[in-house]
């Protein structure tokens, strides 16, 4: 049999590329039935050959026994809440506000859709997953690393190159609509034999409570995914200088960006968005509740900076609240 190790790194790379094309690209490489046939292969090679198995390797998702309780993490760079703005009106107030405050014509604009679900920080160090951690109170999370490690979308180990020695990544963890669907039609089945999984309630409870539990092999049965939509803290790199071409490089690095993201112009830039997602909205994969606008220069937004915990330069324009998707 040729060489266990050169296999082992053959399959860890075509694994972490099917990941990468299916949850980044949206492009799958393999149908599920060969992803889940060369896990096998790997997962009873490195069984078979103990030192060969790399705490990054696709196999370690789902690891850790479960925990008796969450540490703390305290981040570094508070985890922001937004300004909500409700009318056309208080969206012209906002952007004059910036031209007022920092002289801005009419300022560029990355947005993107506001996903409801639950809001994490993840940890990179050397390129590698090392933490990851609720928003919590925006000050202080909890540390739920080993549940998100189970997150296929979340990669372990950051693709291409570039990246800083210390890289957080904020973004949202939610619950597709289809996949919820069927996990409850499934947990529901289940029931009616007297066994299953729990019926979960709407999918941003799912995800925010598959994220909570305290056995990461829960978490792994639960069809979580994740977007990024940000950073926190980094260390020993440079990002670009705008949110919008940070985002682009995090897609590079392996992760899932909005496809819906934009860079647009002005209060009528962010009024043409938002009518347009609001159109798109019951076609999408998952539930939103708004829409998000970011100042997308960086240094427009240190001139901007925050309102207590909200920032001056970013604001979410919410939706009416819709019909919660019920059982
Ligand atoms: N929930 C959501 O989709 N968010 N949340 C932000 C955010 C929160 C604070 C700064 O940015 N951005 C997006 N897309």
């Amino acid at each position: 049999s040729p060489d266990p190790a050169a296999r082992i790194a053959e399959l860890c790379r075509q694994l972490n590329d099917a990941n990468y094309r299916y949850h980044v690209l949206d492009d799958p490489a393999i149908p599920d039935a060969e992803y889940d046939r060369l896990l096998r292969e790997l997962d009873e090679l490195e069984a078979a050959h103990p030192g060969l198995a790399s705490p990054d390797s696709p196999t370690q998702r789902v690891g850790a026994a479960p925990s008796g309780a969450f540490d703390e993490v305290r981040h570094a760079i508070p985890m922001l809440s937004l300004g909500n703005a409700f009318s056309e009106e208080e969206v012209r107030d906002f952007v004059r506000r910036i031209d007022e405050r920092i002289g801005r014509e009419s300022p560029r604009f990355s947005v993107e859709p506001k996903l409801d679900g639950l809001a994490i920080s993840l940890r990179y160090e050397g390129g590698r997953f090392v933490q990851g951690a609720t928003r919590g109170d925006g000050a202080t999370g909890e540390d739920v690393t080993a549940n998100l490690r189970t997150i296929k979308a979340i990669p372990l180990a950051l693709r291409g190159e570039g990246w800083p020695g210390v890289l957080e990544v904020r973004g949202e963890v939610y619950m597709p609509l289809d996949a919820f669907k069927a996990y409850n039609a499934r947990a529901l089945a289940d029931a009616g034999k007297g066994g299953g999984d729990k019926v979960l309630a709407n999918p941003r409870n799912g995800a925010a409570g598959s994220l909570r539990q305290l056995d990461p092999r829960v978490t792994a049965r639960r069809p979580l995914a994740f977007y990024a939509y940000g950073t926190g803290a980094v260390e020993g790199g440079t990002l670009p200088d705008t949110h919008s071409a940070t985002l682009a490089r995090l897609r590079d690095w392996g992760f899932p960006v909005s496809a819906q993201s934009e860079v647009v112009e002005g209060a009528e830039g962010l009024l043409d968005y938002y009518q347009r997602m609001g159109e798109a909205r019951d076609g999408l994969p998952f539930d939103i509740d708004g829409v998000v606008y970011k100042l997308d220069d960086y240094e427009g937004q240190r001139e901007m900076g925050f309102v207590s915990r909200a920032p001056r330069w970013a604001i979410a324009h919410k939706f009416p609240a819709q019909e919660q998707s019920t059982l």
